[in-house]
């Protein structure tokens, strides 16, 4: 049995869940739907199966008494439960446990207003392919449109849709807990909504935007929310453990930001791993994957790209309309920005640039007292170039670097006006800094200048630490190796863990971590070990808030969930406290300072965030 309903049953109820052995343990509201029976207990600690409210329904063959059945066609008389998809559990941080939670979310406030709608759960699902008409309700944290049919309480998940709009929906799939629609047209435009905003041919099928048809302050605000969002439902802490979150910082350029594209082509037609050798018989469809089938979809331009990626990406369609016959395979094509800046009034070498870029002329910006000249480099093993402010760095094309370079300039600066504590007559003074996930140095290079005793970067890619390693002498670092009296910059080449061993000569009174990980946040080990070495102040950057605030709540409680053997993290501060903590060392929590989000990829629904966290001192 499982019930997806939740009732309190007086003001004073606590929602607690049972797993399947009977063993009681409070658990986040994710856990409810996939692992739990969800119960109540009264003010005199009962524990009673939660009544099943009917207008909740996420899937009629769970509640008891739903009315919901399959209308089904003349050729499939199946039960509707049974062309279902069953959600599986989804990858933590990933697009379907985001979407799942906002789902959640929406879900609970419908049962919050069911009373007064109480026909609502009686209407039957439309069948997969029919054109219904839905009200957008809310925009979920992945950017699509979360929506309702009228007189039903199934949530319609809608790309290319935000609240207030009734659109059409072809309906795609019946999923456990919703469906899923593919937009067809706007009815009725939310007050927000401004089709002549979007700038860009292919927006409602390029799965690249979705947030083209809003006004560029409202798509900063629903990024705040995101955040919001983000830390209440993945953190596990409790609400005041967490400082309203600040306002999310604009990009300087709305479009013609982006500094890298990958587009790419599918293989021939009939075309076999151990089959003969077969071609395109025609130029194939260049572009990106659309939102609604895994066809490629041909994209002529893309205006979130700079001029020079733009123009990249012009000269490589013609090169493959000449060129198609040659590929058996598809492939993915690099499209990367690089500057070459030349002070005014250079001569020689530094002067000759206007005409590289061969055939394709560079893109000449001019400011006060140099020239840049931007070009689109499609060799992966290439070197890219790129300026923030006065600093330099270099990369090999086709590895990390943020993709917004317009941003970096105001984003290193908020980073430099928060890495270090406010000053205390008490506390040791900071010295050090340690950049974990460094890449090729932006971190460890633009705030070198701030820690006398020296800066530290780690990344698994050997190649950006290379390429950290040359950046930080063009931007006149020392790597520690001679006493020139410049900040020493040192990196290393080794999985983020593996750091902890080669700081032992810094304090960690005197020291800042920060990190900037993959999507998918820090594993275990990493956290277990920051913990231990108990930095004094934490700068946490990312590009997936929801594991940033997972991250965030683990260093908050001070304790890494399970330790190896992963269980589930307990669900507030207090628990955690409760809880003995796993090492001998005094417990280390940290208090959060501030988080805000920086639009680092404007018309999209991403959002980086920053959190600055520092340590307890009891
Ligand atoms: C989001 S990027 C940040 C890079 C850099 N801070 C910047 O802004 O340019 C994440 C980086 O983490 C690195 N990385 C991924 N897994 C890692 C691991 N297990 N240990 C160390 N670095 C890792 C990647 O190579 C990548 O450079």
């Amino acid at each position: 049995m499982r019930i997806t309903s939740i009732k309190l049953l007086s003001p004073s109820s606590s929602l607690r869940l049972i797993n399947r052995t009977n063993q009681f343990r409070a658990a986040p509201r994710l856990w409810a739907r996939n692992y739990f029976a969800m119960v109540s207990i009264e003010g005199d600690g009962a524990v009673k199966p939660a009544q099943a409210a009917p207008a909740v329904t996420t899937s009629n063959d769970l509640v008891p008494g739903a009315k919901r059945q399959y209308t089904g066609n003349a050729h499939n008389k199946k039960p509707f439960k049974k062309q279902r998809r069953k959600d599986k559990k989804p990858a933590e941080g990933s697009h379907d446990e985001v979407l799942m939670a906002d789902i959640i979310e929406l879900e609970e406030k419908l049962a919050a207003q069911k009373l007064a709608d109480e026909d609502a759960t009686a209407a039957a699902l439309p069948e997969q392919g029919s054109e219904i008409e839905v009200d957008v309700m809310e925009l979920s944290s992945t950017g699509e449109g979360l929506a309702l049919q009228r007189g039903s309480h199934q949530i319609y998940v809608v790309p290319f849709s935000i609240p207030g709009d009734t659109v059409k929906i072809k309906v795609y799939r019946h999923n456990e807990h919703h469906s899923v629609g593919d937009f067809i047209s706007v009815i009725k435009p939310s007050p927000l909504r401004d089709d002549s905003r979007i700038q860009c041919k292919y927006f409602g099928v390029c799965s690249g935007c979705q947030f083209q048809m809003l006004d560029y302050a409202e798509q900063l605000r629903r990024k705040r929310d995101i955040v919001v969002k983000a830390y209440r439902n993945f953190s596990q802490l409790a609400p005041e453990l967490v400082p309203e979150i600040l306002d999310t910082i604009g990009s300087p350029l709305e479009y013609g930001y982006r500094t890298k594209l990958t587009p790419h082509f599918d293989g021939p037609p009939g075309a076999q791993r151990r089959g003969p050798k077969v071609t395109h018989p025609e130029m194939p469809p260049f572009g990106f994957t659309p939102k609604a089938t895994r066809k490629v979809l041909d994209i002529e331009d893309c205006p979130i790209a700079t001029d020079a990626v733009r123009k990249g990406l012009v000269a490589e369609r013609a090169r493959l309309a000449v060129e198609y016959g040659t590929y058996s395979k598809g492939a993915t094509i690099l499209l990367r920005e690089s500057t070459k800046r030349v002070p005014n009034g250079a001569t020689g070498e530094d002067a000759r640039t206007e005409t590289e870029g061969g055939i394709i002329p560079p893109i000449v910006v001019e400011a006060d007292t140099f020239t840049d000249y931007k070009t689109c480099i499609t060799d992966n093993n290439a070197t890219s170039t790129e300026y923030i402010d006065d600093f330099v760095f270099t990369n090999p094309a086709g590895s990390f670097f943020q993709n917004n370079n317009s941003i970096l300039p105001p984003f290193t600066e908020y980073i430099r006006e928060h890495i270090l504590p406010p000053a205390s007559p008490t506390a040791k003074p900071i010295r050090n800094l340690i950049d974990a996930y460094s890449g090729s140095g932006l971190f460890t290079i633009t705030q070198a200048s701030l820690f006398p005793g020296g800066s530290i970067g780690i990344d698994i890619a050997e190649k950006s630490i290379d390429y950290a390693r040359k950046n930080a002498a063009l931007n006149g670092l020392s790597d520690g190796s001679s006493n020139d009296g410049k900040p020493i910059c040192k990196f290393i080449a080794a999985d983020a863990p593996a750091l902890f061993k080669s700081v032992s000569q810094y304090d960690p009174d005197e020291t800042v971590v920060v990190l900037d990980p993959p999507r998918k946040g820090c594993d275990h080990s990493f956290l277990t070990q920051l913990l231990k070495f108990a930095p004094r102040r934490i700068v946490y950057v990312s590009c997936n808030v929801h594991t940033q605030a997972r991250d965030v709540g683990v260093l908050v409680r001070g304790q890494v969930p399970g330790g190896a053997k992963k269980q589930p993290p307990p669900v507030d501060a207090f628990d955690a406290i409760l809880t003995p903590a796993e090492t001998d060392q005094k417990p280390v929590r940290y208090d959060i300072e501030s988080i805000r989000g920086f639009d680092f990829f404007p018309q999209t629904g991403h959002v980086e965030g920053v959190a600055i966290l520092s340590r307890i001192d009891v």
